[in-house]
């Protein structure tokens, strides 16, 4: 898969770990910055992830911040985006499972290194079921989109 990667300052060190720790996984990763610890705004960053995935240049991102609710406040606003903020791994896997989610979100001054890896590595392993219940409720979740931010097509899991 193609992975964008994008942090604030508060997640610059976290995404240059991840960076290293999924080289040779067999995914492409695209780095959106920061690229250093200057502070910059969490929203700039989840609009680089958002175009990117919006765009068809990646298939998922993973975003982070201090906490990680900024970020995912801010990724949601992006039609077809749906960001969950994971800090468990059932969470990181089931996400996907269930809900299409497409960008994880981590908060890099709540969690340890070997966490957010496990959880990016349960993110990229799960696959949306596309069962007939979670099918009727992704179409509710693009519905409010529809009628929130008419003209907002929704953007779907191109492995699906
Ligand atoms: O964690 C966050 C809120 O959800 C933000 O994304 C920032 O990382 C955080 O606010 C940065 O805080 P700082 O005091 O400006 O370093």
């Amino acid at each position: 898969m193609r992975i964008a990667l994008a942090a604030d300052h508060a997640g610059f060190e976290l995404k240059n770990w991840l960076l290293r720790a999924l080289e040779g996984s067999g995914h492409t990763l695209v780095d959106k910055g920061t690229h250093s610890a200057e502070p910059v705004d969490y929203p700039d960053c989840a609009q680089a992830v958002g175009e990117a995935l919006r765009q068809g240049e990646v298939d998922r991102a993973i975003l982070i911040c201090g906490s990680g609710v900024g970020a995912s406040i801010a990724v949601n606003k992006m039609p077809g985006v749906r960001g969950g903020l994971c800090h468990d791994t059932y969470s990181a896997h089931q996400g996907v499972e269930h809900d299409d989610m497409n960008v994880l979100v981590l908060g890099a001054r709540v969690i340890g290194l070997a966490l957010a890896e496990e959880l990016v590595r349960a993110f990229l392993s799960a696959r949306f079921t596309g069962e007939e219940r979670h099918m009727r409720r992704l179409s509710k979740v693009h519905a409010l989109e529809a009628r929130f931010s008419p003209g907002a097509g929704p953007l779907t899991s191109p492995e699906r």
